[in-house]
């Protein structure tokens, strides 16, 4: 097997941040901190990105890693209290740690793309872990410009499984495998078939202003979709694909925000996940999104995610509308 270090590393890693993130959700009323960007950040997003950056740095020094967040706001002096909350929760996973010690594993999540390198979204999904609803923790290694690993942890996730918090892990080659995600037996899954009716829906985000629904409900049509769109917050929408619980996964550009680009800890760890369960995944013009030159994918528009079977005509739906 490719990547085994790697896989069991990112994988340990991504369920104890997992096990910070749900400590939180039960133990306080997590409160959103507003980032330069608007966008809300929690002391569980922090205390995630510092539990698995501490795991990537001590096993492999050389990899850089892309992060969402950085520690610049979590260092003022006037969230010394806020930063002390962090390392209250990393402590409650990892044992003895100092406020020095977390700044700089976040920071650590701090790198740029090269030759290999990991990225990760601490919690992907911070509205919906704010909602009490779905998020998720996510890993990728990206090598020699493609994706090799993928690690996305939902903790909040179900599928009818009967275990609440579902892992998802793929390896490019090797296939993808979900499991519990407090451990148990992993079992290898695939995406929807051809001709299974029940489960041809489709999935979006919750946020209305990440995605264009209208547009969305009517390329859906378009394609024999019927079914109601089932809204969900964070790559858990990626995870649903690759079970087989949804065949489609569209997130157009919004109108309100025309020159917004996707990030690739947005998409990353799900991408590998739904390829490596049989599906596809490219931008709404039909090109492979772009994970290796930057944080943001410039050259990408829009982000389609299918079974496969229904891809091309999903793409010229997209051309007639
Ligand atoms: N305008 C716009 N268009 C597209 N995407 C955007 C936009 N604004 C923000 N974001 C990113 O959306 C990430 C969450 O996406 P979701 O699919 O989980 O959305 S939702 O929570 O269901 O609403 C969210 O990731 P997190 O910050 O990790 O939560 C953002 O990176
Ligand atoms: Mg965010
Ligand atoms: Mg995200
Ligand atoms: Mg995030």
């Amino acid at each position: 097997m490719a990547y085994e270090t790697e896989l069991a590393i990112a994988q340990k890693a991504v369920m104890a941040a997992a096990q910070l993130c749900e400590t939180v959700r039960r133990d306080m009323v997590p409160e959103a901190m507003e980032k330069q960007d608007k966008s809300p950040v929690t002391v569980a997003d922090y205390g995630s990105q510092a539990i698995i950056c501490k795991a990537l740095s001590e096993a492999f020094p050389g990899d850089p890693v892309v992060g969402e967040e950085d520690a610049a706001e979590l260092k003022q002096p006037e969230m010394r209290d806020r930063l002390q909350q962090v390392t209250q929760f990393v402590k409650g996973v990892m044992g003895t740690v100092t406020p020095e010690d977390v700044t700089q594993w976040i920071d650590h999540g701090n790198g740029t793309p090269a030759k290999r390198f990991w990225t990760l979204d601490p919690i992907d999904g911070t509205k919906g872990f704010l909602r009490g609803d779905q998020y998720a923790i996510a890993l990728a290694l990206i090598e020699d410009g493609d994706l090799k690993v993928g690690i996305l942890g939902c903790p909040a996730l179900d599928l009818g499984y009967g275990s609440t918090g579902l892992l998802f892990t793929a390896v490019r080659g090797e296939g993808t495998y979900m499991q519990p995600i407090a451990g148990g037996d992993a079992k290898q899954v695939k995406v929807v078939q051809p001709g299974d009716a029940e489960r041809l829906r489709f999935v979006e985000s919750v946020e209305a202003s990440h995605g264009n629904q209208s547009e969305q409900e009517a390329v859906a049509k378009a394609v024999g979709i019927t079914q109601a769109s089932v809204r969900m917050d964070s790559q858990a929408k990626y995870g649903a694909v690759a079970a087989g619980e949804a065949a489609l996964y569209l997130r157009l550009p919004s109108p309100k925000y025309p020159d917004y680009r996707e990030k690739i800890w947005d998409h990353a760890a799900g991408a590998i996940v739904v390829e490596e369960a049989g599906g596809k995944v490219t931008d709404m013009y039909g090109k492979p999104l772009d994970f290796y030159s930057a944080a943001k994918m410039n050259d990408n528009r829009g982000v389609v995610v299918s079974n496969g079977t229904i891809h091309a005509e999903v793409m010229s739906a997209l051309q007639a509308s």
